[in-house]
């Protein structure tokens, strides 16, 4: 859907409205225009933009015009040239022209000034249009036939509007423009427009059917005088711009009954403007009839008043203008009359001078035909041995022009040889050169190679004397190292003699001392036999002595008083060496406070960890000799045992308590025997609960009995 905007960039109404304008002339002027009532810009940019609309528009104010091409070509090539075209036309007929650039793209105010101010050159009347009292006149001097002195009989302001009419005619080509009447303009227009529009090809070239047509008719009748004088001028114009001069016939005749037309029509405008004149003489009578009444009235004894005699002269005063204006026209009209009987004059002389010219050239060239005619009549009547003489000089120029060409070919492959030798040649040239210059360059490499092989030469048989005197040198220190070895090889041999001496006796005394040994390597094999024999025995003893010591001991270990507790309330009253202890009763009096105990060793409050256990230990060495050993502490709560078995928390290596000791006891022997017992160790862990032994390793909870040891240590704390 279409939406009138504005032009775009443009605020002002008066712009929009002058675009309002130029759509509604070209819907004017072009009824079946498919552009909408209130376009955009770009909607008449699109319809302007492939020319063709332009080119119509120019059709329709100049018809026959741009017959060539048609509005369906919509190719680039030709729109450019329609737009071309229409700005030429534009430049012919002074109006100010747009860039091409304006239409494709650009701002399309140059374009609608263009347009508009066509558009007021023209006024649409009817079916016609008609020029404005407006037209600028041609800036195309060029294209003015009067200018060239052809017709120029005009002066003044009337030869002026003359030329300006005749450019713009010119320039519209359409000089019948202005005829009067619809259908007869139309007829009129037609048949002279075909001659006059007839600018491509000629004048001269028209068919002789349309000329003596257009003689019979009475087309001429209804052209304007300015056409005629225009055909005249396009005529006259075309023989001179054809230089020869020849005028064919049928144009002669057009032309002679142009001239008479406008004869006919300046006698006519002659007659008119007598009748005219005889008629302002009439008038000019009748007026000073009256003025002579009225100055009779005047003058006469009627009591008249002031204003009336104002009137009159009032009155008398516009019928003198108006006398005088009459004059004037008279004097103008005469003037015309006089003009145009000069123009007829000249136009007489010109045409005169034409027929003259056309029939001393018609006669040169009918002369000129009729002697080429005689000579063509000549050579007709020549022999035909000529003609085979010709034939055969034909053919023989034709033998030598094969030789020519054959020798020609054999030129041309000869100087193609001889290129392709000066190419092979310079080739060489350039090979020998380029080698000559690579064996230069060798020489030179050469030489310096050369030179620098004898300074070689130089420093080598310079390093050769000195590594000959070194060597000389060294000879000499050879020599004399020499004769040194061979001095110590003797020496050598001396001394070799001797130490073989000396090895064969010490070879003697070893076998002697081996000897010696093996008896005594024998003495020591049989003490090695009896060596478990004694180290068994030694067990035994040693066991024995445990035995003797007791199976079951019972040691007493005293507890110190703990920090804070007071030292007098102690009980023990005498700690004997032999085991016995005397501990007092305070609330039994007399010999039955106090109670001897014995024991197999008593440890007092002073005694260390180590004290305690160098009394256990030779029972681990039993252990490994495979006696059962049971240790044990006894003892109310707090007395110690925890102590004495296991050693006070965090306890240092002299707090350690005799499981530890023992334990380490037991693997430090069994890695001293292990080269010839292998011994396992095995822990369990017991409690001995109301009388009940139970293992607290076992994993399903049953109670499990066990042998009791052979050997048990009480270590009662007290
Ligand atoms: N010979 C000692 N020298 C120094 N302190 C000792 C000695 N004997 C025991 N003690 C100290 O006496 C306290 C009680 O000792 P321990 O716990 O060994 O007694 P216990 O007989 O094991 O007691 P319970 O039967 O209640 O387990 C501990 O604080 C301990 O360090």
């Amino acid at each position: 859907m279409d939406v009138y905007k504005p032009m775009a960039n443009h605020t002002d109404e008066s712009e929009a409205k002058q675009q309002e304008i130029l759509v509604e002339w070209l819907h004017s002027i072009l009824p079946n225009l498919s552009l909408p009532v209130r376009a955009s810009v770009e909607e008449l940019r699109a319809c302007l933009i492939d020319g063709t609309v332009l080119c119509r528009i120019l059709r329709r104010l100049r018809p026959g015009s741009f017959n060539e091409g048609s509005d369906s070509d919509y190719s680039p090539a030709s729109r450019l040239e329609n737009i071309k075209r229409f700005l030429a036309t534009m430049d012919v007929l002074g109006v100010p022209k747009f860039e091409i650039l304006d239409l494709e793209k650009g701002s399309m105010k140059t374009v609608i000034d263009c347009l508009l101010k066509l558009r007021a050159q023209f006024s649409l009347v009817g079916d016609n249009f008609s020029v404005s009292s407006t037209i600028t006149k041609s800036s195309n001097p060029n294209g003015d036939a009067s200018a060239r002195g052809v017709l120029s009989p005009l002066s003044g302001d009337e030869r002026q509007k003359v030329m300006s009419e005749s450019r713009f005619q010119r320039a519209l080509r359409s000089p019948i423009m202005s005829a009067p009447s619809a259908s007869l303009a139309h007829q009129v227009r037609h048949n002279i427009h075909e001659v006059f529009e007839n600018k491509n090809g000629s004048y001269a070239d028209l068919p002789p059917a349309t000329i003596t047509e257009m003689m019979k008719s009475n087309s001429l009748d209804n052209a304007p005088t300015q056409s005629l004088l225009s055909v005249v001028n396009g005529i006259l114009d075309e023989s001179v711009e054809r230089k020869n001069g020849e005028i064919p016939h049928r144009v002669a005749c057009l032309l002679r009954k142009v001239v008479q037309e406008i004869e006919r029509r300046i006698s006519t405008q002659a007659d008119h403007l007598r009748t005219q004149n005889n008629l302002f003489k009439a008038r000019d009578k009748k007026y000073q009839s009256r003025i002579k009444v009225l100055e009779a009235l005047a003058s006469g004894p009627g009591e008249e008043t002031g204003i009336e005699k104002f009137k009159m002269e009032e009155r008398k005063k516009l019928e003198e203008e108006y006398v005088v204006k009459l004059m004037k026209e008279k004097d103008k009209s005469n003037l015309e009359i006089s003009t145009l009987k000069q123009e007829l004059e000249v136009a007489k002389k010109t045409y005169e001078l034409c027929c003259l010219q056309v029939e001393t050239e018609s006669n040169s060239s009918k002369s000129n035909l009729e002697k080429r005619i005689k000579e063509l009549e000549c050579l007709l009547a020549e022999p035909s041995n000529r003609v085979k003489e010709l034939e055969n000089l034909l053919e023989e120029s034709r033998n030598r022009v094969n030789e020519l060409e054959n020798l020609l070919a054999e030129s041309r492959n000869r100087l193609k040889e001889l290129e392709a030798y000066e190419l092979h040649c310079s080739r060489v040239e350039k090979e020998s050169k380029s080698a000559k210059s690579d064996l230069d360059k060798r020489i030179k490499e050469l030489e310096n190679l050369l030179a620098a092989s004898r300074n070689k030469v130089k420093e080598l048989e310079l390093y050769s004397e000195s590594k000959y005197q070194k060597g000389s040198k060294k000879q000499n220190s050879y020599k004399s190292f020499m004769d040194f070895q061979f001095c110590s090889l003797r020496e050598l041999r001396l001394s070799s003699g001797f130490i073989k001496q000396e090895i064969l006796k010490t070879q003697k005394i070893y076998s002697d001392e081996f000897n010696h040994l093996g008896e005594k390597l024998k003495a020591l094999a049989d003490a090695a036999e009896n060596y478990h024999e004694v180290l068994a025995e030694n067990r035994r003893l040693f066991n024995e002595i445990q035995d003797l010591k007791g199976n079951i001991r019972v040691c007493c270990r005293i507890r110190p008083f703990m920090p804070g507790q007071p030292a007098k309330r102690s009980t023990i009253e005498y700690i004997g060496e032999n085991g016995e202890l005397v501990i007092a009763n305070p609330s039994k009096p007399g010999k039955d406070g106090n109670r001897l105990f014995k024991f197999n060793k008593i440890f007092g409050p002073d005694a260390t960890q180590v004290d305690v256990f160098s009394d256990i230990q030779p029972l681990i060495q039993s252990v490994l000799d495979g006696y059962n050993v049971c240790i044990f502490a006894y003892g109310q709560t707090g007395s110690g045992k925890t102590y004495t078995m296991t050693g006070p928390n965090g306890a240092s290596n002299e707090q350690m308590g005799v499981n530890y000791r023992s334990l380490n006891d037991l693997f430090n022997i069994s890695q001293h025997r292990n080269n010839s017992i292998k011994y396992q160790v095995g822990v369990q862990m017991v409690e001995i609960y109301n009388e009940q032994v139970r293992d607290l390793l076992s994993s399903d909870g049953s109670q499990k009995k066990y042998p009791f040891c052979f050997r048990l240590i009480y270590l009662v704390n007290i």
